[in-house]
């Protein structure tokens, strides 16, 4: 069955866009059939990060409105055969959840196991017809105790306005050292401001910028940092029990 994971977060910049194409590709990698879409209208990005700028053409809202089939739309990733991408349009589209249902419909019947949305930062208006098609969330945030308080806004919004009752979050950035010497919020106490259950933790990594940058697949690029991360948080989605990475 299609699971329909929508990516968030309260401030922008916090990974989001890094961590669906990490995690699409280490879901595909582990042979699922992966859908990813581009969910932040008018500011696309994702299909710079999966190395497939040449390959869109058409939106999700192209879809969702019927213009075209999902089959004629979504692109196939170069190196990943069974990860999918949908882009998202330049400018904010007329969206209807209608639309939006045949769309996942549509995910469905072409025997996607997972459709992720990539969503905007915060909640803009076209978030209530990409929220209206997931199932369950995954909220991205930093440690500092700003970006958490924002995580937790939107979780809460995410919850009673769209119903997602499967919310967790993933901490981006971690960076262990300044943890340890007291100069960023650490673990525990994120988990205690935010509320949310922990799907996984990704250290600060900056060969994600270089990858980001090339369109190079940091899966495919190495094994350890965050791609280890991306593989650790794709097992969990999967049902598998994978204990927290040390960093
Ligand atoms: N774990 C990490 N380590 C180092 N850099 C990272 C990490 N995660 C993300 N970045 C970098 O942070 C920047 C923002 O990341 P990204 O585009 O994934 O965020 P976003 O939440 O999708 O942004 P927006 O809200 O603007 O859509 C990028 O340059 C990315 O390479």
């Amino acid at each position: 069955m299609l699971k329909v994971i929508l990516v968030a977060s309260g401030k922008g910049g916090t990974g989001k866009t890094s961590l669906t194409a990490g995690v699409g590709a280490a879901l595909a990698a582990n042979g699922h059939r992966v859908l990813v879409i581009d969910g932040d209208c008018g500011l696309r990005n994702l299909d710079i990060v999966l190395g497939m700028s040449d390959r869109v053409v058409y939106s999700f809202a192209d879809v969702a409105g019927g213009m075209v089939q999902l089959a004629d739309a979504m692109a196939r990733h170069p190196v990943y055969e069974t990860l999918y991408l949908l882009t998202a349009p330049v400018r904010l589209p007329a969206l209807s959840e209608r639309g939006m249902d045949q769309l996942a419909k549509q995910a469905e019947q072409a025997g996607f196991d997972y459709l992720i949305i990539d969503g905007p930062a915060g909640l803009p208006a076209e978030m209530s017809f990409l929220a209206h098609i997931a199932t369950q969330a995954i909220i991205v945030t930093a440690t500092d105790r700003a970006c958490v308080r924002g995580a937790e806004r939107c979780a809460r919004t995410i919850e009673q306005e769209y119903c997602i009752q499967r919310i967790r979050m993933v901490l981006n950035r971690v960076r262990p050292r300044l943890i340890s010497r007291g100069r960023s919020g650490n673990i525990d106490d994120a988990m205690d401001e935010a509320g949310l259950p922990l799907l996984g933790i990704v250290p600060e990594d900056e060969d994600l910028i270089a990858c980001g940058n090339s369109g190079t697949s940091i899966i495919a690029a190495k094994k350890h940092g965050a791609a280890r991360a991306y593989q650790n948080i794709a097992r969990r989605l999967d049902g598998e029990r994978v204990p927290l990475m040390k960093i």
